[in-house]
């Protein structure tokens, strides 16, 4: 799986505590890196399709967690079924080869893909009826 940000947003523990067995003192700077957690093969029966394992709790979180989560995943969630609705609904994608898409992961705070993405698409009747 490919989460947008890898290593989510860095935070400071308030207090003394203890994750996972390791001692965290007060004041340190804790990152989470999603990308780890979302590519265990130990969490996930099929890591590529983000299938299996033992529910998807703390092993899946795009949007990062707790109090300091993203508030905006309610809406990030429902503009994201629209667009993609939308674009699969008006347009008839096609790739550009035989090739299938290239999902290499470049690098960066946000995820990028190495190759960008091209693809040909065509307007389905259905679009020129509304417009
Ligand atoms: C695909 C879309 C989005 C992704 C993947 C995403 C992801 C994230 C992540 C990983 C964090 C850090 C959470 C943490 O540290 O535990 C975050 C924080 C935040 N996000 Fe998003 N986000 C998205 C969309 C949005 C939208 C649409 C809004 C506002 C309309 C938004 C507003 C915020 C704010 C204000 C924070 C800081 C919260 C805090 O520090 O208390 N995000 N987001």
């Amino acid at each position: 799986m490919f989460p947008v940000g890898p290593l989510l947003v860095p935070h400071e523990s308030s207090a003394d505590c203890t994750v996972g067995g390791y001692h965290i003192p007060h004041g340190t700077m804790l990152v989470v890196n999603a990308w780890a957690i979302q590519n265990d093969p130990g969490l996930w029966e099929d890591v590529a399709a983000g299938e299996g394992g033992d529910g998807i709790g703390l092993k899946y979180m795009p949007f990062g967690a707790g109090r300091r989560g993203c508030p905006g995943e309610g809406l990030a969630m429902r503009v994201m079924g629209l667009v993609l609705g939308s674009l699969i609904q008006c347009f008839e994608w096609e790739r550009i080869g035989e090739e299938m898409v290239d999902m290499s992961e470049g690098t960066g705070l946000t995820m990028p893909k190495a190759c960008p993405l091209q693809a040909k698409c065509r307007p389905r009747p259905i679009l020129h009826c509304t417009m």
